[in-house]
């Protein structure tokens, strides 16, 4: 068996053209949605996503400021710049870029989001309206995967879903919009026992472990399909300057075995952004009482 391809680049595209013409249709009507990206110190990826963000944010018709804050920031500054950014009535969307240095707490930072404009889905408020079924800002990156799974599959319900890892940003939401959406979930993990017995009885499998081509052929059930989050740089090779760019399964392998399966890069990442903009417009329009279609 050879999977069938789920192409998240080229749906990325789709939606931020969606997103573009919905953007100017609020231009129309005085609203330009605002997004604040604050990025602390250098770490090269996270340099490179922010840049992209600002410029798709850009090209989808948006306001879009970044601030560069040093690694050496204070606490206390970056909360002083969130809550300013809290007051300005023109910035909808916030975020801080994850990692943070050491020594800076992102837990509090996330809390000192208004939740109306975390457009990360992070704080507390907007998790646990997620998790109770109350409309909420979603995570990006759980919201771009359950987009493909649902234009893949269309009703996943009675699917059994297994969601490897279970972080704030990925596990965790990408289980509740699963369960939502009345799969059968697993969350496993490092502790979990017989983890590939686990991944083999899954009709979905969501791979967040952030390790390396973890997840083989033989943890895949024929059919399945894959979903793979991980966004893992391997050692460059002698000669390159840069590694090759793997995902938590192992591609080449799963592709004969899956029905499905997102590649990396171009699968999940580039959903990431895209839904980031949805949330910055959903922000946007919620503020000023407008209803999306
Ligand atoms: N505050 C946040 N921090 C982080 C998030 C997040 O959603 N919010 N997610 C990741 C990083 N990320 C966005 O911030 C992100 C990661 C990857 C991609 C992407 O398009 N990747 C490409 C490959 C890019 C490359 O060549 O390096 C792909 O997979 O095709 C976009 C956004 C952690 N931090
Ligand atoms: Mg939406």
């Amino acid at each position: 068996m050879t999977a069938t391809l789920i192409d998240g680049k080229a749906f990325a595209a789709a939606l931020r053209a969606r997103l573009a013409e919905e953007v100017a249709g609020l231009a129309g009507r005085g609203l330009v949605p605002g997004l604040s990206v604050v990025l602390v110190g250098e770490d090269p990826a996270s340099q490179v996503y922010v840049r992209s963000k600002e410029r798709m944010a850009a090209e989808a018709g948006m306001v879009s400021i970044a601030h560069r804050l040093p690694a050496e920031t204070a606490q206390d500054d970056l909360l002083a710049l969130i809550r300013t950014l809290n007051a300005e009535p023109t910035v909808h969307g916030i975020l801080v870029q994850l990692p943070l240095p050491a020594g800076l707490d992102a837990q509090a930072v996330v809390l000192a989001i208004d939740p109306a404009k975390d457009v990360d889905g992070l704080h507390p408020i907007n998790a646990g309206n997620l998790a109770s079924g109350v409309p909420a800002l979603v995570p990006c990156t759980p919201s771009g995967c359950m987009m493909m799974l649902r234009d893949r599959l269309g009703d996943l319900s009675g699917a059994n879903a297994v969601v490897v890892g279970r972080s704030n940003l990925m596990g965790k939401p990408m289980a509740q919009l699963l369960l939502a959406a009345n799969c059968t979930v697993t969350v496993a993990h490092s502790r979990t026992r017989d983890l590939p017995a686990v991944c083999r009885s899954a009709d979905i499998l969501v791979a967040a472990v952030g390790r390396p081509r973890m997840i083989g052929a033989d943890w895949i059930k024929p059919g399945a399909t894959v979903i793979d989050v991980g966004i893992n740089r391997l050692p460059p090779e002698p000669g390159a300057d840069k590694g090759k760019l793997v995902g938590d399964v192992d591609f080449e392998a799963a592709k004969e075995v899956a029905g499905a399966i997102t590649p990396v890069p171009g699968g999940v990442g580039p959903m990431t952004i895209a839904c980031l903009l949805d949330n910055t417009v959903e922000a946007a329009c919620r503020a000023n009482g407008i209803s999306r279609g």
